[in-house]
């Protein structure tokens, strides 16, 4: 199959005319010799980017397949623009030993886009075994409990960190510390308001946890990615100590301003944080301190979510409203669309070794993505295909996509996901 895009403006504002074949990008530029294409879209100018690469996605199968699967999930990324996910290990069984790798891995042929499997540590985990496996990612390695209660020691940190660093393989760090939490809060909370979860889990928490793991990962020489950073402080900490780190579009869109009315809905790990840290998360992320987005897209059923706040499951759904959200923000001019593309698919393929993905360029894959940026619409939970069925970015304004191609295949076409799941790990 091949397509050619005419007249494609890329994120540097460059019209060109894209052709891809079998799979791959064959030709970016002035494409006039090119034969019959089997497909030619007339982008008119409108936006082509590269497939965002989602490099924190819980899609809860084995185990958890009441509240998404690899078949919903997947579904939900295309229809987002994201052709690539990774998914994490606290599934049940958690992905920390090479059978249960292995089990993850034929449930994933189930999915519309690219993925990658990542591996766990648990006190039982099997490192000998995984190692074997075609990992993306060791992690999230929880340094708190989280989902799964997967929390580790020190010294199991240390022992894991040193492992990966001898399998050459990055480890991307869920950094919490439970000692700082504040217990105070649970107490104090009268009626369940979902302000006091930021509070339990405080701000501090997280830079001290940051600070212990590029430590740890210095000993070794490690490559430490730390997942979903939510506070300045957090991102300065993490650069300050050479790892690399992601943000999440709950935190930089969402602040505990909206605790209240999201009840449990806005209840993730970590927290949301004040208005004024989601300010500063902003302006490092413009300014470039932050590496990329990634979404921890983490559903959980409205029933389960239906509870009190310290009863409820932590963590939000994200992976069709990253794009979207980001988008909206770049024809608002708050961002600009290179930056977006670099924080979504160039940077993610570069620190996670993808080389074939994460640019519109000959000889890599066509994993893109045609958007029309004046097509704005107001989010809305029943619209998107997660199998939870809400999102806590209801009523906001995004900019979806008019197309998604995977590997030169339409995956979505702006009303329908399409086609048979083909997604492949992309470690094979
Ligand atoms: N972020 C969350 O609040 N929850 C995640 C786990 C995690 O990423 O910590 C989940 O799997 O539900
Ligand atoms: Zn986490
Ligand atoms: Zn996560």
């Amino acid at each position: 199959m091949s397509t050619l895009f005419r007249d494609a403006r890329l994120a540097d504002g460059r019209i060109c005319d894209v052709r891809t074949e079998s799979g791959s990008i064959t030709d970016v530029g002035d494409v006039t010799d090119d034969g019959p294409a089997d497909r030619v879209v007339d982008a008119d100018e409108r936006l082509l980017l590269p497939g965002a690469i989602d490099a924190h996605v819980h899609f809860r199968e084995p185990g958890h397949s009441q509240k998404e699967t690899w078949r919903t999930g997947s579904s939900s990324a295309a229809a987002g623009g994201v052709t690539t996910v990774v998914d994490q290990p606290n599934t049940s069984p958690p992905t920390v030993t090479g059978d249960a790798f292995d089990e993850k891995s034929s449930l994933a042929a189930d999915s519309h886009v690219d993925y990658g499997i990542n591996g766990g540590v648990t006190p039982d985990w099997d490192p000998d075994s995984l190692f074997d496996r075609p990992l993306f990612a060791l992690g999230e390695v929880f340094l708190a409990d989280s989902t799964g209660d997967m929390g580790i020691d020190a010294d199991l940190f240390a022992e894991a960190v040193e492992r990966a660093a001898e399998a050459d393989v990055v480890v991307t760090v869920h950094a919490e510390d439970a000692d700082l939490f504040d217990e105070t809060a649970r107490e104090r909370d009268a009626g369940g308001v979902g302000r006091d979860w930021s509070q339990y889990r405080r701000a501090e928490a997280e830079a001290a946890a940051v600070e212990r793991a590029v430590e740890v990962g210095a000993e070794t020489d490690a490559a430490i990615h730390i997942a979903h950073t939510s506070t300045p402080e957090g991102v300065d900490a993490a650069v300050a100590g050479g790892a690399t780190c992601e943000v999440t579009p709950h935190h930089l869109f969402l602040s505990r301003e909206n605790a209240t009315e999201l009840g449990t809905y806005g209840r993730m790990n970590p927290p949301l944080r004040s208005e004024e840290r989601r300010e500063a998360l902003w302006q490092r992320l413009v300014d470039g301190d932050v590496d990329i987005v990634a979404t921890d897209h983490a559903p959980h059923t409205v029933e389960e979510k239906e509870t009190s706040l310290w009863d409820a499951p932590s963590g939000v759904p994200g992976v069709e409203t990253m794009l979207p959200l980001l988008l909206e923000r770049a024809r608002r001019g708050a961002i600009t669309y290179e930056r977006v593309r670099d924080l979504t698919a160039t940077n993610p393929a570069e620190i996670f070794d993808l080389p074939a993905k994460g640019r519109v360029a000959e000889g890599y894959d066509a994993d893109l993505v045609l958007v029309d940026p004046e097509d704005e619409r107001e989010i809305r939970g029943d619209d998107l295909h997660s199998k939870c069925g809400w999102t806590p970015f209801e009523g906001m304004i995004g900019v979806f996509p008019s197309l998604t191609l995977s590997r030169g295949e339409i995956v979505y076409d702006g009303e329908a996901v399409l086609g048979e799941p083909s997604g492949e790990n992309v470690r094979r």
